[in-house]
């Protein structure tokens, strides 16, 4: 479960996220939608305990940010947007970095380090990370969280440097534990995966939360796409055909 009451995020004067609420239930795939710098990362950051709220509150699991981070942070895992991961280390060494921080140094979890690699073609733990690709490191940095199995997973743009195959497997394991009562927040600017993978969605623009729900809902019945849904709440359809016009 993840909650957010209010939560507000300030650089400065400029208000980057603006008292917004939040409510995801165990089990359930949430999609986290908007433009460019619409607050989507300092939200999730705000979440996973990895940036200060400058008030409001979050609430994962039952327990408050506040008093319970080191737990929650136990018990989440969270795939960055851009891998920040220790250059100098080889693939196999940072997942046992990982495996003794989390005193998860077990057999299951090697195990599971084999089935993930073998799924998503990972064949090069050998090799240093600062030799990985962008979409190398992804992959590394999705199976060092999926390996310790967490019951809530956040992920900023999960699919971006992946190859069609690797994220289709993504996809499909996120789906995989929804069913098993994980729960997943994820961003997104690829309308068709929320549309696809998401059961519930939220836009944020300008800091604010415009729109929340499922799908459907969200359409109104109307028979139009999530795009030009998308671009309707954010009032970028006007913009787009004047920039279009004019080129
Ligand atoms: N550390 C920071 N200091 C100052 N401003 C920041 C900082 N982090 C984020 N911002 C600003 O807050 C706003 C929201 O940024 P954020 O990264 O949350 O957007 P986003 O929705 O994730 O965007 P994108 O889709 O481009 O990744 C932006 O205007 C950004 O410049």
């Amino acid at each position: 479960m993840i909650k957010a009451e209010k939560l507000t995020r300030k650089f400065g004067n400029f208000v980057a996220v603006n008292g917004i609420d939040l409510y995801i239930e165990k089990g359930k795939i949430f999609g986290f939608l908007g433009p460019n710098g619409a607050g989507k990362t300092t939200t999730i950051r705000m979440l996973t305990g990895s940036l200060r709220p400058t008030s409001g509150k979050v609430e994962i699991l039952g327990l408050d940010m506040k008093t319970h981070e080191l737990e929650i942070k136990r018990r989440i895992g969270v795939v960055p947007d851009e891998p920040r991961i220790y250059d100098h280390l080889r693939g196999y060494e940072y997942l046992e970095f990982i495996m003794d921080i989390y005193r998860q140094n077990t057999k299951e979890v090697k195990k599971r380090i084999e089935e993930l690699s073998e799924a998503f073609g990972v064949d090069y733990l050998d090799k240093q990370i600062s030799d990985m690709s962008h979409g190398m490191k992804q992959k590394l940095m999705v199976i060092s969280v999926l390996m310790r199995k967490p019951e809530v997973i956040f992920l900023d743009e999960p699919t971006v440097g992946l190859d069609a195959k690797s994220a289709k497997i993504l996809k499909e394991l996120l789906r995989k534990y929804a069913n098993q009562g994980v729960t997943i927040f994820l961003t997104t600017h690829i309308l068709e995966i929320a549309e696809k993978m998401c059961d519930e969605i939220a836009i944020i623009n300008k800091g604010e939360i415009i729109a929340q729900g499922d799908i459907e809902t969200l359409k109104q019945g109307e028979n139009k796409s999530l795009e030009d849904l998308f671009l309707e709440l954010t009032a970028q359809e006007e913009d787009i055909k004047n920039i279009v016009d004019s080129l």
